[in-house]
């Protein structure tokens, strides 16, 4: 093997830019970075407004992966896009800036015996990367370079709902990172002047010229190389050229919920039985890698607008133009600006006052995947933020080169069905209630006729989409629980120098958008490594109560 380094970092995605930030500038680290996809370098990426373009349009960022046939879809398979990128999903997504629950966290504190992943422990890390414009207190911090600001252009859709949601007594909130995810409001976003703050421009630009840095892009890492149950380095490949490189320290994952589990697989280390059929040699028989996959998906309402109140036709003709031109000479500002997600709410249909379950989001426009010509219109979306179901992740074939075999199993629990199906007819209501009722023109999809709960479930298994949040793929828990793949410090079970800090990890999806809590973890991850925070001894009492702990 001929190159060396300290720490061999697979993927540079939201998980794996902090990684190296953190290794490189507090302990002066070598690392080598791999990153499967091109450099992030490019306007699209940069400007609020090209999201949507990515994520339905054809461009090198974005991987689709399709999921098998799902049975509790009436046999769609649906996919599911991921960042392919420097930056990974950062580069690629909407920006939004949003934690789970307190509850959430310490549920996974719960899951690891209470070894130091409650709310209390990850505010630390929250508020050491946020660059917040608008908030500091002992919930967000100000200094951080993840710049986190307020929507800078705002539709008239953002009033209606959020004076709807009021009228439907669902409270105002200002913060909905502080720990309390309760209410309607505007959100925050990782948008600096106009710019996508990714956790690429973040945590990696500032070290790009570090000489003790090597980023390879279009690197595709194929498996870890180990001397006994001791790993040693990693095998990728560049332009079909297949190379080796060493680690005297450790290889860690941030490749992402999909793949992080695919290539401890390509490694030895998995179910011993999926290994076997695939031909791979058993290093380590843990049978917990590729389960627990968890999605957050959504249930989506489209209605067509008596007049303007959104973002039909900003993107064409002299509009178009107009925007270009105030985005680039005012200082990155207009529509071109926002990220199209100004606004969203929090609710628990079930119980008011539990831990919110369902996340609104109101966009001013159609949504891409909804059948009609283009038209003044506006999209609610119920995503489905504490979802019951379970999937997994398997081994299509040995070749690392095929994307994994993703089993979403969505609605597959009751559970999840029926809090869906309340959703979508929750949707319905929001446009009945006035202000929103006011511009609301015809809801065509679901279209009105749909009315029975069969019929309404049948549209939602033919129309939901993912919101792309996949975990829980390599999950932590403690020691002597089998199907746990990570100790509490993120370390892989059954080998030595191998740990997973992306989204892989969380033992139970959190209630809201991922991409913050997939850095936070990264940079608590690190300290595990390097020594400077233990796991905490069992016993502290957290937020979890006795009915709250029997989902975990
Ligand atoms: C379209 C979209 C919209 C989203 N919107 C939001 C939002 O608004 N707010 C929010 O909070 N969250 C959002 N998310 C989710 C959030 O961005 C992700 O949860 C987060 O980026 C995941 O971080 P990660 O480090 O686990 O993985 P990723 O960021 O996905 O990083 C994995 C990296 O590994 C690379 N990689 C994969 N395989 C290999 C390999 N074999 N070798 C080398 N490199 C490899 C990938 O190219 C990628 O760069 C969105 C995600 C997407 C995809």
């Amino acid at each position: 093997m001929k190159d060396s380094f300290d720490f061999i970092v697979v993927g540079a995605g939201s998980s794996g830019c902090v990684t190296v930030n953190r290794l490189v500038l507090e302990h002066g680290a070598r690392v080598l970075l791999l990153e499967a996809g091109p450099s992030n370098n490019n306007q699209i990426i940069k400007m609020p407004a090209g999201t949507l373009k990515m994520i339905y349009g054809k461009t090198p960022f974005v991987k689709r992966i399709r999921s098998m046939p799902q049975p509790s879809l009436g046999g769609r398979a649906i996919d599911v896009a991921q960042g392919n990128v420097v930056g990974g999903g950062s580069s690629v997504n909407v920006m939004l800036y949003a934690r789970g629950s307190r509850l959430d966290y310490d549920l996974w504190d719960k899951a690891t015996g209470g070894a130091g992943w409650g709310w209390d422990d990850l505010i630390p890390y929250f508020r050491r990367q946020e660059g917040n414009q608008r908030l500091q207190n002992e919930a967000h911090g100000s200094e951080g370079p993840l710049k986190v600001s307020d929507a800078p252009y705002l539709i008239e859709a953002d009033s209606l709902f959020l004076r709807t949601m009021q009228n439907l007594n669902i409270p105002y909130t200002d913060d909905f990172n502080s720990g309390n995810l309760h209410g309607v409001g505007l959100t925050q976003s990782t948008v600096y002047r106009g710019r996508r703050c990714s956790s690429a421009d973040a945590f990696l630009s500032p070290i790009l010229n570090d000489p003790r840095l090597t980023l390879v892009t279009s690197a595709r890492v194929n498996r870890i190389l180990f001397e006994g149950t001791r790993a040693v380095g990693v095998e990728y490949v560049v332009d079909d050229i297949t190379h080796q490189a060493s680690t005297t320290g450790e290889v860690i994952l941030t490749a992402g919920a999909f793949v992080s589990p695919q290539l401890l697989m390509l490694s030895g280390i998995g179910p011993c039985k999926h290994l076997e059929e695939h031909g791979i040699k058993t290093l380590v028989d843990s049978p917990g890698v590729g389960q627990n996959l968890q999605d957050h998906h959504v249930a989506i309402l489209s209605a067509t607008t008596k007049r303007p109140i959104g973002y039909f036709g900003e993107d064409t003709g002299l509009k178009a133009l107009k925007n270009a031109i105030q985005y680039f000479a005012f200082k990155n500002s207009g529509p071109i600006g926002s990220t199209g997600s100004e606004t969203m709410a929090f609710v628990n249909l079930d119980d008011p006052e539990a831990d919110p379950d369902i996340q609104i989001y109101c966009i001013g426009a159609m949504w891409p995947t909804v059948k009609r010509g283009p038209t003044d219109a506006v999209t609610l979306m119920a995503n489905l933020v504490k979802p019951l179901s379970r999937g997994t992740v398997k081994l299509r074939s040995a070749n690392p080169a095929d994307h994994p075999e993703v089993d979403l199993r969505w609605l597959s629990d009751p559970s999840d069905r029926r809090r869906m199906l309340q959703s979508l007819k929750y949707l319905r209501e929001i446009v009945a209630t006035a202000p929103f009722s006011s511009v609301i023109d015809e809801i065509f999809s679901p279209v009105n006729q749909i009315q029975s709960d069969e019929a309404l479930l049948d549209y939602i298994h033919q129309t939901t989409e993912s919101n792309y949040h996949p975990v829980g793929t390599c999950r932590m828990g403690q020691e002597d629980d089998p199907m746990s793949v990570l100790t509490p410090d993120l370390k892989v079970k059954g080998v030595q120098n191998v740990r997973v800090f992306d989204c892989s990890m969380m033992p139970i999806i959190i209630s809201a958008n991922t991409n913050a809590t997939a850095m936070a973890v990264a940079e608590k991850g690190v300290d595990h490594m390097m020594g400077k925070i233990s796991l905490r001894t069992p016993g502290r009492q957290t937020s979890v109560s006795t009915a709250e702990s029997t989902r975990s």
